[in-house]
């Protein structure tokens, strides 16, 4: 057990647990990093107008997304690599999801098979995509990743190439021997451990990306599944607009965390205008910074139904692993939960657009 008070405390906990080149590709964004800053300041910005006199003797945290209930509106996003911090990795993940009742997705590049996740999984498991320019094989993974009991498929959308995470390079980080993207292995035509000779992980991975990606192919996948598919790393409302129009089931307004494209906006500074389009067609979520339960109320007030978590996840695998996550998830459940009495919602239907102000809006 940890004596962390909060994500901050337990991001200090585990960079003292980590070897430093598995810290740096856990917490570094792209180039400068401005946008990086960014995703967490920007929630610092917004003001919570709160109501007094509510009854909020009972809180009730509950919501539905994608049809799916789960104990609170916070999820975990897909992250790489879970063994780098704790060698049950992935499991340890899923379990902690299961324990606080809500929703992993597994990363494509997870360190542990499909089948052995979801084996350990009490709720849902999705799984995250990437379409590969061998449309054979990412035909073949989503019918694995579907037969595992993936519920649905998150097509990360913001990744034409990598971004360029210099402290990586710097690092020249690669996995240690032993781990690698063991779910992408058979298509690796060098039968290598995918990612073990990396010079900045980047340059391993590339062959699974395709730079040619349009919403094309977002029909193509549509057509080989019937999954429901969330689209990933959506930041301008006429992108959202065009999701919807080729049929997804969910946005996910998201800068990949700021590994992508630097001085993008921060994510929580696009969901208003985002939401507006979206205009309740589809559920829209949103990732990036949240670091407070605070962030999680904000963020529902500006329209997502829910967030996810991505690196907060990682500091609380990097402290015990199952029992980490769990920390970070219900050090966040319990923040939410104060910040909904002192805002004066009962419930999750409750957060309303108007007990936040932003101070400047984009687009
Ligand atoms: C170490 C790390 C690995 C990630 N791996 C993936 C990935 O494999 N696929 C993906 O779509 N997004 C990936 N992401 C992005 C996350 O899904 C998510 O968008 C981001 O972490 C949210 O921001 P936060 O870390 O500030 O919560 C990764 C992020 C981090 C920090
Ligand atoms: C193979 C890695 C570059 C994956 C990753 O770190 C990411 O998706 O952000």
């Amino acid at each position: 057990m940890s004596d962390a008070l909060n994500i901050f405390d337990l991001e200090k906990l585990a960079k003292e647990n980590l070897p430093p080149t598995a810290y740096d590709y856990y917490s570094s964004g792209a180039w400068d990093e401005v946008t990086l800053r960014e995703n967490c300041n920007a929630f610092n910005r917004i003001q919570v107008h709160y109501k007094v006199m509510v009854d909020v003797s009972k809180r009730d945290l509950t919501t539905t997304v994608l049809g799916q209930k789960v104990s609170m509106p916070i999820l975990l996003a897909p992250t790489a690599f879970h063994k780098l911090a704790h060698p049950d990795g992935e499991v340890a993940t899923v379990r902690a999801a299961g324990a606080s009742n809500t929703i992993m997705t597994l990363s494509s590049l997870s360190t542990t098979k499909v089948e052995e996740v979801t084996a350990a999984a009490k709720s849902p498991v999705w799984f995250q995509l990437y379409i590969n320019k061998d449309r054979g094989f990412t035909r073949d993974l989503v019918a694995r990743v579907k037969a595992a009991g993936c519920k649905a498929l998150m097509l990360t959308v913001d990744t034409p190439e990598w971004g360029r995470r210099e402290r990586d390079v710097r690092n020249c980080f690669h996995l240690p021997p032993g781990l690698s993207a063991i779910n992408l292995i058979p298509s690796n035509e060098r039968g290598e451990f995918i990612g073990q000779h990396g010079a900045g992980m980047g340059q391993a991975f590339t062959w699974m990306l395709d730079p040619s990606l349009t919403w094309k192919d977002v029909e193509w996948l549509r057509s080989i599944t019937d999954l429901p598919i969330i689209v990933k790393g959506v930041c301008r409302p006429d992108d959202a607009e065009l999701a919807i129009q080729h049929g997804v089931s969910a946005v996910l307004v998201s800068n990949h965390g700021a590994r992508q494209m630097d001085t993008a906006p921060a994510t929580i500074e696009v969901l208003p205008a985002i939401a507006e389009q979206v205009a309740g067609r589809v559920p829209v979520l949103l990732d990036g910074g949240i670091r407070r339960g605070l962030d999680v109320f904000k963020a529902l007030a500006l329209g997502a139904t829910a967030v996810q978590i991505g690196r907060p996840v990682l500091w609380g695998l990097a402290n015990g692993g199952q029992q980490g996550v769990q920390t970070a998830l219900e050090l966040l459940r319990k923040e939410l939960d104060l910040a909904m009495a002192l805002a004066g919602c009962p419930d999750i239907a409750s957060i309303k657009r108007d007990f936040v102000k932003v101070p400047n809006r984009h687009f």
